[in-house]
């Protein structure tokens, strides 16, 4: 008798020293017990200095991938990170219109935190347009909640205006995370607004580290994995957040700068 797992898929960048995108999304759904398949979208070249070099992935091989996974594999979820430029978020949207991989949570990658851009600034508008409204969550960074939803954030008012307004935009579920720019801060807060029209801040303990790279990456890949299982939303973007936070609190020794969190850590422990 063979073991079966949910099967989850990302649809993302590569990044090459294994901290962030589609790395850091596959063992995270690794450390869930969940089955990762990946459509990649783009190659970066980096490591815990930063990005160095990035190149996006041909349409015509993005076609492939998803045509491959459409016609053998029983996708639950799907997540999309880093696409890169106009033409990749429009043939992403395409493809996933065309298959039935479920639920889809948009991490809508625009900046890492070191300040690498890795969505073209002309394709703001296709990401609001045509890849926010298919986004059952969608989960910005602090400041793609303000690249996205055209506000500067200065207040609990300003997140939540700015949540209402992404929500408008068509994604289903919001998950706006918190600045951590306050080096005196106790705790890291997200603001999560849901489809039922429930929304509550989620906070968790702040951890002093450089070690955070890949922290939104493995909170999608978190909840989207946990959707693969059927875990109900309030409860995947609650356990995604203890998830990511147990694996922020134990730093492991990777590369000499910013370093990527702890999957194994966070794998350890029940939510
Ligand atoms: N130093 C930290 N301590 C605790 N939680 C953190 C820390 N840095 C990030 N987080 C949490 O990690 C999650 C991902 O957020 P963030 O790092 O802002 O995303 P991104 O990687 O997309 O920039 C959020 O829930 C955030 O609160
Ligand atoms: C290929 C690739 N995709 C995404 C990121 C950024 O990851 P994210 O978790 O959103 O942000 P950081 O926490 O790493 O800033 C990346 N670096 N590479």
């Amino acid at each position: 008798m063979l073991n079966s797992y949910p099967q989850a898929l990302t649809i993302a960048g590569s990044d090459s020293d294994g901290s962030a995108g589609m790395q850091a999304d596959l063992h995270t759904f690794f450390a869930r017990n969940v089955y990762g398949a990946s459509v990649i979208t783009a190659c970066v070249a980096g490591n815990s200095y930063g990005i160095h070099a990035s190149v996006p992935m041909p349409t015509d091989f993005i076609d492939q991938e998803f045509a491959d996974l459409a016609d053998d594999y029983h996708i639950r979820a799907a997540k999309t990170g880093m696409l890169a430029d106009s033409e990749l978020i429009e043939d992403v949207v395409k493809n996933y219109q065309a298959a039935d991989f479920g639920p889809l949570v948009v991490d809508p990658v625009i900046m890492t935190k070191h300040g690498n851009q890795l969505l073209e600034e002309s394709a703001f508008n296709t990401l609001r347009t045509k890849l926010i409204p298919l986004a059952t969550v969608l989960t910005p960074n602090f400041y793609e909640v303000q690249k996205i939803a055209e506000m500067t954030i200065n207040s609990d008012a300003d997140m939540i205006a700015a949540a209402q307004k992404m929500q408008a935009m068509g994604a289903k579920n919001v998950v706006a995370k918190g600045s951590h720019a306050d080096t005196n801060q106790q705790a890291v807060r997200d603001y999560v607004l849901l489809e039922s029209g429930e929304s509550f801040w989620l906070s968790e303990p702040y951890h002093e580290t450089d070690r955070v790279n890949g922290t939104g990456d493995s909170l999608s890949a978190c909840i989207t994995a946990e959707l693969a299982k059927g875990t109900p939303m309030k409860t995947a973007i609650a356990i995604a957040k203890q998830f990511v936070n147990t694996a922020i609190g134990s730093p492991i020794e990777v590369g000499h700068k910013f370093g990527p969190i702890n999957h194994w850590a966070a794998q350890q422990r029940e939510y």
